[in-house]
């Protein structure tokens, strides 16, 4: 199989022919915003696989644990700004009326930096949603309250570079958040009920917004796709990772954006790729 190829013009030239055009976006995308990747730090979070963290159970074990893991990322997030790429990614959607992005972060960067919502998909979430533990439908958009409540207040505590926070030093115990003291329902609450708030995020082993998955996939099956952006993932999580074959088997060229050498794997000789950083090359390419 022939290696994919490298040359900013002659992409620039095919994208700028394509009407249909569809991006996978990951962590990679926001790095240059100062936010951490999945498998970045080797993929943990104090002495915590990231993943482990991410999960129902997890939250069923600890939920005060969980909520200071995603009161951290949230208050990262509220604190960062979109970058050159999310930027780029923008404009594309404004030039190209076929323009699909699907993205795995939950940062909530590509909506502030002006992404046409119905040229988006937030597949996992959103950190700034907060919904019903108990699925009563309560869901909240709150990109003001950082922290979330008074007993999360250490995560949304600054540092100077080169301290680490006592909340990110394995070494330092963490205290026992009381579920009375977490982010609670206020409509199960209006009911006589009680019921814990979560991250508006999905959690591994549970499905996709099911509108979504259909939505994307009418999309990808309508014609053909011209070109497939793979941006600053690395692909592993399903069913996210699985839209960049199903674009290649409806024609799309390929391009792929990491500065991860082992990202090109399973390009051939019609594909692209640009190794580097999402901010470096998107404003390059969509140019
Ligand atoms: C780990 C994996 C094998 N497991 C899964 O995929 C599971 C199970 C599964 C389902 N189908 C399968 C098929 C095969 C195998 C397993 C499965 N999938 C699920 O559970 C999904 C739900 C998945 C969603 C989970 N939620 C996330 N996020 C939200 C929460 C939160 O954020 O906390 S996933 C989360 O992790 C993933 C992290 O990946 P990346 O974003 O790519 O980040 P990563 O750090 O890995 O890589 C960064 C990349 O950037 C590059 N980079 C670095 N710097 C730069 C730079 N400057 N510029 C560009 N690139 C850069 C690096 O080189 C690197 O390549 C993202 O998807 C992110 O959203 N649900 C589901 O399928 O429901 C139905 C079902 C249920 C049960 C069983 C069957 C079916």
């Amino acid at each position: 199989m022939s290696s994919p190829k490298t040359d900013v013009d002659e992409f620039r030239k095919i994208l700028n022919g394509a009407n249909r055009i569809l991006a996978l976006c990951g962590a990679g995308l926001s790095v240059a915003s100062g936010l951490p990747t999945f498998r970045g730090a080797g993929g943990l979070w104090r002495e915590f696989e990231s993943t482990s963290l991410a999960t129902p159970e997890a939250f069923e074990d600890d939920p005060g644990l969980v909520w200071l893991f995603y009161a951290w990322r949230r208050h990262l997030a509220l604190k960062a700004k979109p970058n050159a790429g999310h930027y780029a990614l923008a404009e594309l959607a404004k030039k190209k009326e076929n323009f699909l992005c699907l993205t795995q972060n939950v940062d909530g960067l590509s909506p502030r930096a002006g992404h046409p919502e119905s040229a988006i998909r937030m597949l996992h979430g959103n950190l700034l949603d907060i919904t019903c533990y108990n699925k009563c439908g309560y869901a909240e958009r709150n990109a003001t309250r950082d922290p979330v409540c008074p007993s999360l207040a250490a995560a949304a505590e600054d540092y100077p570079p080169g301290q680490l926070s006592p909340l990110l030093d394995p070494s330092v115990d963490l205290a026992t958040i009381k579920p009375e003291d977490l982010p609670q329902c206020p409509d199960c609450k209006r009911r006589g009920k009680t019921s814990l708030l979560r991250p508006g995020v999905v959690w591994f082993g549970e499905s996709l917004p099911d509108g979504m998955l259909l939505e994307v996939d009418n999309w990808l099956y309508k014609d053909p796709v011209d070109v497939m952006l793979v941006i600053g993932t690395s692909a592993a999580v399903y069913p996210a990772a699985g839209y960049t074959n199903k674009a290649k088997r409806r024609g799309a060229v390929v391009a792929v954006i990491n500065p991860d050498p082992q990202a090109k794997s399973g390009l051939d000789g019609k594909d692209f790729f640009f190794q580097g950083g999402a901010d470096e090359f998107l404003p390059k390419l969509f140019e």
